[in-house]
């Protein structure tokens, strides 16, 4: 038996498989939290796809709605105070965000598999790493202990643990941060899922082991032909490891793109700011100013008030409908795009060198 097979699973086992549509589609998704201030606006009207086989990165500032996004997928969002207010989630072409928390926690057993921001919660202090492990294992699949076991060491060796075999009895208490994570990403894996969502996996360790992750991700990702949703504050690490990047602020998307070229020709000024915010690049300590208030977004352009390029028009009507920069594949939601402006004015102001080199002398993914 293996842990690595190339067909997908129906998502609940009763659904078919729409081989034509992504295997994620997020459609004007809004995610709300009703509180004693009023209604929290989390998420407000996100699109995104991700294919087979594909990571896409979702990147902004603490705040922008990319965990309550993630968590909207299979709905593991607090119910009540959260809701889904409007919008659609499909999974192989099937819409998921009107299901009983029965076939959700079936689409979350075979389908999709997550590593969340937190990672204290995942693991549990008083039980074994190989315990816990085949917990997950023989909570989606009907294997006997023994092929459980089996399972656990295959995939304890495919996140990179040396001797797995040997590490079945270890508590987490007694691995390294590093070595934790991996476990965690053996636990996500467990289902064998088609769609990985991992929200910041790699903030809680040091530079170098941070590289080990991503890189494992990367391989895990590509050697099972996963969708990877790879959750981020910091562009400077998009670049290492996604196909595609979606920016979002305040709860909506400001622009995607295939990630060479929202590397090279980043074209919402929020992107800008935050390219600009990388180490050894302009500003430091981050891009002036705060996020609007969640409970009542302003009008227009949810960045205008902290935006060097801002026209009165910014202030109006709502966040601007979605603009193809270059190519259909690379939209911004600002209103310099639009067909009677002069993007220029944007455009022209280069970003940083040093940060475009490296980028297309990779070819914007190390693979
Ligand atoms: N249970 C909740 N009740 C009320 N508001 C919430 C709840 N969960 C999240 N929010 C709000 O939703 C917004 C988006 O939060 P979210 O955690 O998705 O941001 P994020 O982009 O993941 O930030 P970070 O980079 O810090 O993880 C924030 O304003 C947050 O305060
Ligand atoms: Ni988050």
């Amino acid at each position: 038996m293996s842990t690595n097979t190339d067909d997908h699973d129906d998502i609940t086992g009763t659904d078919s498989i729409d081989e034509s549509a992504p295997l994620l589609e997020v459609s004007n998704l809004c995610t709300y939290f009703d509180t004693d201030q009023g209604v929290v606006k989390a998420v407000d009207g996100v699109s995104l796809t991700v294919e087979r086989g594909e990571t896409v990165a979702i990147v902004g500032e603490s705040g922008s709605g990319k965990t309550v996004t993630s968590e909207s997928i299979t709905q593991l969002f607090k119910q009540p105070p959260g809701y889904i207010a409007d919008g659609s989630v499909a999974i192989d072409g099937n819409e998921v965000t009107h299901r009983s928390e029965d076939e959700l926690g079936q689409i979350r057993g075979r389908t999709v598999g997550h590593i969340f921001q937190n990672p204290q919660g995942a693991l549990n202090p008083v039980y074994t790493v190989g315990w816990q492990i085949r917990e997950a294992i023989q909570l989606h699949r009907d294997v006997t202990d023994e092929e459980a076991t089996e399972l656990t060491v295959e995939l304890l060796t495919q996140v990179g643990i040396p001797e797995a075999s040997s590490r079945l009895d270890d508590y987490p208490h007694e691995l390294s941060g590093g070595m934790k994570q991996r476990v965690i990403i053996a636990m996500a894996l467990a289902c064998d899922p088609d769609l990985l969502i991992a929200d910041e996996p790699t903030t809680a360790l040091d530079v170098t082991i941070q590289a080990q992750i991503l890189e494992l991700l990367n391989r895990l990702q590509e050697k099972r032909d996963m969708g990877l949703l790879f959750i981020t504050h910091d562009l400077g690490v998009v670049a290492n490891i996604a196909d595609r990047v979606v920016v979002m602020y305040a709860g909506k998307v400001m622009e995607r793109g295939p990630v060479e070229a929202v590397f090279e020709s980043p074209s919402h000024p929020y992107t800008k700011a935050l390219l600009e915010c990388l180490p050894g690049e302009g500003t430091l300590g981050g891009i002036p100013g705060e996020l609007p208030d969640p409970r009542s977004p302003p009008g227009g352009c949810r960045f205008a008030s902290r935006c060097e390029y801002t026209l009165e028009e910014c202030h109006q009507g709502g966040q601007p409908s979605m603009a193809a920069v270059d190519g259909d594949d690379h939209q911004v939601s600002c209103v310099h795009y639009r067909p009677e402006m002069d993007s220029s004015v944007v455009r022209d102001a280069p970003p940083e060198e040093q940060l475009t080199d490296d980028v297309s002398a990779d070819g914007g993914k190390r693979r």
